[in-house]
């Protein structure tokens, strides 16, 4: 999809814009100030930023959880309709806890998305099994959650999420509870399921090493109120693997990155 400008320009339709977005909440905080962000199909944007700087509000509104009290967002160049419907784009979102059904089986749990779209049975089956292959959990389908660990949860989750074949993949912060080595294996993980699916990923963290080994882009934000402080398109080869980790493209990103969050800690009261 795409826009001509008057000047004959052809310009790709973001598939995420944001203009000019504030976000105050009945309290009184202000968690968004004049943020602007476009973000294009296939990217893999990182929100990183102090706590509290507004990482989650941004990514509800993204998810059309929540609306912003100023400004205006445009997903491929559309609103929500009416009914708060998309317009045939699918949306999935990933929370830091795993949140599945701990009666049902970790098949059950993948296709629950499907169940609800009324996709049959058979059809939905193949989905199924074709996710739970992506993040390598094709051997427990038919597991329940607490027979897995966390980080076999958290694919589990990822496996529901992609299960729909969605456009736009929102994670906040889902490996933040895991321990590193676990983390490091999911992120890669999860680099591969968007390089293979060709979604646009907007991923929340806190970790300055995470960002810059799974995004093609990292948005940098400040608290107090929320706003972009710095966008930085990352370096690096398409397919990452632990030899990126200690390359110095990484190294020197990370440094840059480190010295941002510690202008952004200066800066937002947090
Ligand atoms: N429902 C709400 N009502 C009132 N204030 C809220 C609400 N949700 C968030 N806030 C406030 O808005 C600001 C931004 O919160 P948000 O959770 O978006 O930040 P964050 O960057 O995701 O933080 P963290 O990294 O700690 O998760 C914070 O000051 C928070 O306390």
């Amino acid at each position: 999809m795409e826009t001509i400008k008057s000047s004959g320009e052809i310009l790709p339709i973001p598939a995420l814009s944001a203009q000019s977005i504030d976000m105050r909440y009945p309290n009184g905080t202000v968690a968004l100030d004049n943020v602007n962000l476009s973000i294009q199909s296939g990217e893999f944007i990182s929100l990183l930023g102090p706590s509290g700087c507004g990482k989650s509000t941004l990514l509800k509104m993204f998810a059309g959880l929540e609306s912003p009290t100023k400004g205006q967002l445009n997903w491929w160049g559309q609103t929500f309709d009416t009914t708060g419907s998309t317009n045939g784009w699918r949306i999935s979102m990933v929370f830091q806890e795993p949140t599945l059904m701990p009666w049902a089986t970790i098949e059950e749990n993948v296709r629950l998305p499907l169940d609800l779209a009324k996709i049959p049975r058979l059809r939905a089956n193949q989905l199924v099994a074709e996710a739970l292959e992506g993040v390598g959990l094709s051997k427990f389908g038919k597991a329940l959650p607490r027979e897995l660990s966390g980080g076999m949860q958290m694919r589990a989750s990822l496996a529901r999420a992609i299960v729909t074949k969605p456009d736009l993949l929102l994670l906040d912060e889902p490996f933040g509870a895991l321990d590193e080595f676990t983390r490091n294996r999911l992120d890669s993980d999860l680099r591969e399921l968007w390089r293979k699916n060709k979604m646009t990923v907007v991923f929340v963290t806190h970790s300055i090493y995470e960002a810059v080994f799974i995004s093609s882009r990292v948005v940098v934000m400040q608290a107090r109120p929320g706003k972009i402080i710095a966008n930085m398109p990352i370096e690096g080869p398409i397919e990452r693997d632990a030899t990126y980790r200690i390359s110095d493209p990484f190294i020197q990103q990370c440094k840059t990155l480190s010295e941002l969050i510690a202008y952004a800690h200066q800066t937002g009261v947090v």
